[in-house]
Order: C-alpha cells, then structure tokens, then sequence
C-alpha cells in the first residue's frame, strides 16, 4: 500500500515535471469549444505577442490569417476537434502585430468523463525562421529547374552505367524524346550510334577518372533531325570518389560548325589560288560527308543564261555533261527552273512534276526521285549559278532544316567563289584583251607571238607578221563622230578574224592599227590572205546611216628574213605599212631593206632636230611681201632655217612634217614665235621700218589653249602691237576637230592679231569655211602663180581668188612671184600685196637689213613697183 502509494507520487512528480517543462519549451493554449481563448501560458503569449489581460477572451479565429478564415479549410478543422478529433500541421497565425509566423501545432480536444469536449488543448513550436529557410530553398530549386527546362541547352543526366536517369525540357525539346522515353538508355546509342567503339571506351575511362569530355559531334534525335552538338560530360563522384552520375550538356552548333567546316576548307583553297573547279568541288565533298544522305551538284548560269556543271562528281558525268549548255527555263528540272525564277525549287517528286517532263529520263534511271535547287547569287542579286541536292530516299521534315542550313552555308560560298572566278576573268580580260574589240592586246599578242615565233624557228618555218592600218579612220571618227568609229573598228576587228585560220593571231595594238602574226606561212600565202582582207573590209558597211567604204593600208615582215623578235617584225611591218600608205589607199607592201635605211635616216634626222631645237640650232629667214601699189615693204614672213651638221641645210618642206609627226611642232612654232618678235623689234629699235612680221603655225599649235597668252606676252615683252604680227594658217586648220582650235583662233583674232590663210586655193578653199575663220588675209597658192603666163584656168582661179578675197575684205597676197610678167599680171588684175623670188628670196636678218638699206638708198628708183 506504501509501495503504491509512493509510486503513484513518484508518478504525479514526474507528470508534472514534464508539464513544466513542456511548459518551458513550448508554446500551449487552451480554447473553448466555441474558440475563446481560455489559458495561454508565457510562450505563447510571447510568440503571439500578447500580454495576458490582452490574451483574455480573443477567439483562436482572430490568430488565423483571412485566406484561411474565407476557406472551407477552417471550418472543418475546427468542427472536427470538435467532434473529439486532434489535429497536427504546420500553421500560419497572426500575431497582434499583424506579422505572421509559422507553427507545428498540435490541437487536442480534451475531454470529460462522457467523451464530450470540454476544451481544445493547442501546443505548439515556433517554426518561422526553419520555414522561411524551406521556403527560399524550394524558391532556388524551382529558379534551378526553370533553368535547366528553360535553357536551350539539352542537359541529361546519366548513372555510372552510362543509363539515362533524366533529360531536361531543353533535350526534349531538341531531341524530341521526354526522360520517360529514354530513361534507360545509353547516351551515345540514342544520339551518336554512329561513334566508335574505341571513343566510347575513351569517353568511359575519362569519366571514371573525374574528368570532363567535351567534343563536338554530329547526333540524331527522335525524327531524324541532326544537329552539329558541343557536348561537354561532366562526371559527378561520390564521396568515395566513385563515378555515379554523368551530366552531359548538348549545344546545337550546326550553323557555326557548318560555316567553319566547309568555310575554313573552302576560303583556304581559294586562298591559294586553286582553280574554281577544285574549290566547288570540295563543297560538294564536304557537303555529301556531312550529310551523306544527299548528292550535291553545282551548275553555273552564263550570262547568256546557259548552264555549266562546275562541281557534283558524285552524279555521273554521263549526266552532268547533257545539262551542259542547256538554257534555263519555266521547266527546266529544279536547277534550271531556279535559276529561271531566281527563287528555289524544290521537287519531291521528279516521276510526276512537270518541271522535270523534259529531264526525268536523265535522272530517274540514276535513283534519284528528289531534287531541291537554291540559286547562287551575285552582289547584284542575278544567279550565277545554282546548288542543287539530289536525294534517293524521300526527304524528311526533320532532315530539310538541316539541309537548309547546309544550303544557306554552301550558296554564299560558292557565290563567292563564282564571283572571285568572274572578276578574275575580267581582270583577265582587262589585262590581255582590248575592251572594245575584244582582240588580245599589245601584251597578249606579244606573248601569244613569242609562242609562234619560238615555234617557227625550233621547226624552221616562215612567219608572217601584218601591220594592218585603217585609211581614213580619222575622217570617220571627225565627221561620224567616236561612236561610229568604235563601231568601224569592231567590224573591222571581225572581219580580220574572219580570214585568219585558227592558228593565226589577231591583236588591237591601238587606235586604229592591227596585227596579225600568221606561222607556218610564206610570201604567197600572206598576199592571198590580204587580197582576202581587203575584199572583206571593201564589202559595203554602213555605220551612222552613212555607207563607208572601207580599205586598209598593209605592211609585212617575214620571220626569219626581216626579224627574229616580235619587235623588230612589228616595227618593220609598220614600216612597210607606210610605204603601203604613201603608194595609195588599199595597198600593201613588204619590208625591204631600202625602207629600212630610210627609217634609219628618219630616225637620225629627228633625233638632230629635237637637239637643234632644245640647242638653238634652229634660225628664222625673212622674206619681204611688197606693197604692190607703192613698192614699199608690207611685211615679211619668217621661216625656219636649219643646217644640219653633215646633211647641210635641211629644207623645211623635210624638217616641218618630220617635226609635225613627232610631236615638236608645237615647240618649234613657240620657238619662232619668240624669235620673229624678238627680230622685228630689234629692227625697229635699228631704225629700220619693218611694218609687221608673219609667223607659219601648224594647225595642232592651236591645240592650246595658252597660246592667246602666250602670244600676249610675246608682244609685250618686245614691246610691239597685236597687228605687228600675222599668223599664217593652211588650211587644213578646217579639218581639224580639236575643240580648243576655234576658241585658241577667236582668242587670238579678238586680242588684234592678223590671221593669213596660206596656201590659199589648193585645198578646202570654201567660202562658208572662210566665213567661219576670223581671218584678214588670203595667200594665193604659188601654184597658180608659176602657170598664170601659161594657163588661162590660173588666170581665172586667181581672179576669182582676188575677188573673193575682196568681197570679204581680205588683204590677197600672191605667192611665188618669180618673174615681172608675173608680177604685171598681178598688179593688172589688182593683187594689193605680192611675195617672191622676184623681190628677194628669204633672207638672214643681216641681209634682210642690207636689203632694207639698199632700197632705202634706191627709193626713188624703186617705186613704183613695176620699174623692178
Ligand atoms: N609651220 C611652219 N612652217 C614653216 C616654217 N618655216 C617654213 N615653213 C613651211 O615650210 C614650207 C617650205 O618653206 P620654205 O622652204 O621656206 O619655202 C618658202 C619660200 O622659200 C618659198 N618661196 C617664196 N617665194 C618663192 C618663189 O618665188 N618661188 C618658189 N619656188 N618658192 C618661193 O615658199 C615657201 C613659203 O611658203 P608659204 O609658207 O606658203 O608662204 C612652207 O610651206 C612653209 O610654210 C615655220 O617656222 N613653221
């Protein structure tokens, strides 16, 4: 009884304890069955922040949060503690601040001797700071896996058997497989089943030591679609260092793989210059490796629109070959047709579209039922070519966005390559051929020649060479205006290729010069040839509405007789050419010694005259022109003396064209300009009344424009007057086409300088051309001085030349007076002015002054004019 009764103090002791210390460590409240708040010990009050008069009397609704009160949830709780049910689960409350916290409650329904509910006993932990540690870590799981989902990069996750565990969204979505289709499976036979035993057994052993694999493959998901993947395995080790799962990473890196794969191999060959061929067929190459399922083709479209295969060894060339020349079209296959749209064409099935009715038959018979063509385009948009895939097995969905890819790379490759390829031929061209006839050029003729000549002399043959020069180009060109002289020297240029065989060579060497270097050929053979020509270019031409008739002037050198290097054969071609010239129009001429050593001469005789005139060695004569009414000097005219250290004096009809022909003319008429004025007024600084000076200038002397001041400051600088000075002309001046000629002449007559047509009645003399020109003076030609005791036609000319002269009031000066019948005829039909022989021959200026002074002394013995 002792024993029991000190058992069951021991008992309560221990009860009470263990409420006490409940009591410490948790908070507890009590609640009425209807909610009010009935006990609440010091933690409680403390976790809810209430003190105990406040606690008193508040209803366990007033802890709950609105969202729990407005739901079912409550009201069911609450009636089930009710009926005698206990309740456990984390609770959110509000403390009487308004914060919330967390609680692991546990509600019990305490009960009286009946069983019925007297009070709802709640204990409870304060769980808010373990809660809001739960909550941020569900928060970064949640983040974690958005990501992995999320992100484009196909991830999946491997056990140390190498068995897929699982794939994130990102792999499904590349793949087309989710982690329940695959689970269980290895990696590289789902993907890449194509990889090597030997890499697999690798790839093994790295990660079982812990390190990372990373490489790039291609691989093949659920439909068949491929992709170029960077795939990098990373091995997780457990604590025991022992290889337990593998997370692989997949990135699609087709596009920038696909452009580095073909672009590094393709820009490397270009690089190097290797030909277009050989670059387009590496395309082709590395396409079908990369895709083994089609056959790659490159065609180019020719700017007549014709087709070319350029690259596809893997279709026969039995096929390639008849594609060849074939025009593009509305119906052409796929590559004609694309090319034809400039859009691609894809055809699923060759047997049945129309597009291929014409060319199936090629095709078909090789296995192929598909073919998608993309046109290659220029910078300019325009196809050049076409790059076509020729499949044998249908096309997939899956597989064409990878061939697009592949297209996309391959068509701005091969556009580039094509058009390297272009602009090549066309600096080709540029570089070798003349641009407006097409014919090789100086350069290429020359090489081309070296070729034929080396050839001649190893098989000791003859050679001919053929300067071929245009007789009167210029005229076409001035009067029809550059167009039609292109157009000329086209049909020109076409009608020599015309007669020469295929071995011969033609070239444009400039303006309207040719050659022709004909092997294998003697003298016989070239004069049937050049007859041939000349009938050719003689066969009617009409250009510009006007009809031409055309004729050639042809010079020949033979190898080896005249020459065994190109330049000497041309060179002496050309001089058989001007021998052919001077013969007439039409002619042709060969090479002979004699025109050599006249060429020689020329040469010498120009060499003297560039010296003589940069040296001084040049001198002016004066001829006086005569007042025919008073006898008094009217003038003189200068004209240019040269005496050659060995051929002695050189006459200016030799020295003046030569001059005109290499170009020093222009310096020479500066030269004389100078020196007249400079004489003119030393004499009148001697006294001596000499009334003005006339000066020769060849037509191209009016080519400048600075020769108005030029002349200007002559003057001045010798202090003389604009009409101290003539200025001669031919005329010839009215062919001249120069724009600057007419404005130099207007210039120069509007600053008071006399202009003088020389040669007056042997040319163009025509009356609206004399209107044209601004000039005081008219020179009858000699000519018709020398036959005016003779003929009866002189007579007339002359005095229709004086009356024209006179209805324009021009000044006529007769030229040549070498007798006084002449000189009485003249004065007799009313010449002004007269210049001769008869009066003096051109004089140095110390005997044109001992002249002067001699008539001076004989004045009154020598006017009149006719007592001479
Ligand atoms: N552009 C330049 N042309 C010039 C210059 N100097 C001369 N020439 C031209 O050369 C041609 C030949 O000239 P030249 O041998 O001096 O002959 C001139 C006279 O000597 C000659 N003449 C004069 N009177 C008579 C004569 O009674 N009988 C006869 N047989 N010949 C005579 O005529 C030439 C002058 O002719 P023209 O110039 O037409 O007045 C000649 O065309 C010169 O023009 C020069 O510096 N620049």
């Amino acid at each position: 009884m002792q024993e029991g009764a000190a058992h069951g103090a021991l008992s309560q002791a221990l009860q009470l304890a263990q409420l006490q210390a409940l009591d410490r460590v948790m908070a507890i409240a009590a609640f009425e069955v209807d909610g009010t708040l009935c006990h609440a010990n010091a933690n409680y009050l403390k976790l809810m922040g209430l003190s105990a008069a406040q606690a008193r009397g508040r209803c366990h609704s007033s802890f709950c949060t609105p969202a729990l009160l407005g739901s079912d949830k409550y009201e069911t709780i609450w009636s089930s503690l009710c009926a005698g049910h206990a309740y456990s689960g984390i609770v959110e409350r509000l403390r009487s601040d308004g914060s919330s916290c967390w609680l692991e409650a546990t509600y019990s329904p305490v009960l009286d001797a009946q069983g019925r509910v007297l009070q709802i006993l709640k204990v409870a932990t304060d769980i808010t700071a373990r809660h809001a540690r739960e909550q941020a870590q569900q928060e970064h799981l949640r983040r974690l896996s958005l990501v992995a989902d999320a992100s484009d990069t196909a991830v999946l996750i491997s056990d140390g058997a190498s068995c897929i565990l699982h794939v994130n969204g990102g792999f499904t979505r590349m793949f087309g497989w989710t982690t329940e289709e695959v689970a269980g499976r290895t990696p590289i036979a789902l993907l890449a089943p194509q990889m090597s035993e030997e890499f697999v057994n690798i790839y093994r052993t790295e990660l079982r030591a812990g390190r990372p694999v990373g490489r790039e493959e291609i691989v093949v998901g659920k439909n068949g679609q491929r992709y170029w993947a960077k795939v990098i395995s990373n091995p997780i080790l457990d604590a025991d260092g022992q290889w337990r799962y593998t997370v692989s990473m997949l990135t699609d890196i087709t596009r920038s793989k696909m452009h580095e794969a073909l672009q590094h191999r393709v820009l490397e060959a270009m690089a190097r210059e290797r030909p277009l061929a050989e670059v387009l067929e590496m395309v082709c190459q590395e396409v079908e490796r990369i895709a083994p399922e089609v056959t790659a083709s490159i065609l180019e479209v020719d700017a007549q629109g014709l087709m070319h295969p350029l690259a596809g060894l893997s279709l026969p060339a039995s096929y390639s070959q008849q594609l060849d020349g074939v025009a593009i079209g509305p119906q052409v296959g796929s590559c004609g047709t694309a090319a034809w749209r400039n859009a691609p064409v894809l055809v699923d099935d060759i047997a049945q579209d129309p597009l291929w009715s014409n060319y199936k038959h090629l095709i078909l018979p090789l296995g192929y039922h598909a073919c998608w063509s993309t046109p290659i385009r220029n910078s300019q948009g325009h196809p050049i070519g076409t790059f076509a895939f020729y499949y044998r097995e249908p096309r997939t969905d899956a597989s064409s966005a990878f061939h697009q890819q592949l297209v996309d790379a391959c068509s701005h490759l091969c556009a580039l390559a094509l058009e390297r390829e272009h602009a090549r031929a066309r600096i080709r061209q540029l570089a070798f051929y003349d641009g407006l006839t097409g014919l090789p050029n100086r350069s290429l003729l020359q090489a081309k020649a070296d070729q034929a000549i080396a050839s001649a002399a190893r098989n000791d043959e003859q050679l001919a060479v053929l300067f071929i020069d245009l007789d009167r180009f210029k005229q076409v060109n001035d009067s029809l205006g550059h167009p039609a002289g292109d157009e000329l020297l086209r049909n020109v240029a076409s009608r020599v290729q015309q007669v020469l065989r295929g071995s011969d060579i033609a070239g444009r060497l400039s303006g309207d010069e040719f050659v022709a270097v004909l092997p294998q050929c003697d003298a016989e053979h070239v004069a049937n040839t050049i007859e041939r020509l000349q009938e050719l270019l003689a066969a009617p031409l009409t250009i510009a509405e006007t009809s031409l008739a055309v004729s050639a002037s042809i010079g020949i050198a033979m190898f080896p007789a005249d020459g065994r290097d190109m330049e000497t054969l041309v060179h002496r071609a050309d001089m058989a050419m001007y021998q052919a010239k001077s013969q007439g129009r039409g002619r042709f001429s060969f090479f002979s010694s004699e025109m050599n050593r006249l060429a020689q001469e020329r040469l010498a005789l120009e060499t003297a005259l560039r010296k003589a005139l940069q040296e001084g060695g040049l001198r002016l004569h004066y001829q006086p022109q005569i007042d025919m009414a008073s006898g008094q000097l009217y003038g003189v005219e200068a004209l240019a003396r040269w005496t050659h250290a060995e051929l002695g004096e050189v006459s200016p009809a030799r020295f003046i064209p030569l001059a005109e022909e290499c170009g020093l003319i222009a310096d020479l008429g500066r030269w004389a300009l100078g020196e007249a004025c400079r004489q003119l007024a030393q004499w009148r600084t001697q006294g001596l009344a000499v009334p003005a000076v006339s000066v020769n200038l060849s037509p191209s002397s009016f080519h400048n424009l600075d020769l108005p001041r030029m002349i200007a400051d002559t003057l001045d600088r010798n202090a003389l007057a604009p009409q101290d000075l003539t200025l001669e002309l031919t005329e010839s001046i009215l062919l001249d086409t120069n724009p600057s000629t007419m404005k130099t002449i207007d210039e120069v007559h509007a600053h008071g300088v006399r202009l003088s047509m020389d040669d007056f009645g042997t040319g163009y003399s025509s009356l609206s051309y004399l209107r044209r020109l601004p000039v005081s003076e008219l020179k009858l030609d000699r000519s018709f001085v020398a036959d005016l005791e003779h003929d009866e036609a002189a007579r007339a000319l002359s005095s229709a030349i004086l009356g024209i002269g006179k209805s324009l009031h021009l000044t006529v000066v007769a030229e040549g007076v070498e007798t006084a019948t002449q000189n009485v005829m003249l004065r007799e039909q009313g010449y002004p002015v007269a210049q001769g022989f008869l009066f003096s021959r051109p004089l140095s200026p110390q005997d044109l002054e001992q002249w002067l002074i001699r008539r001076q002394a004989e004045a009154p013995a020598l006017a009149p004019v006719a007592q001479l």
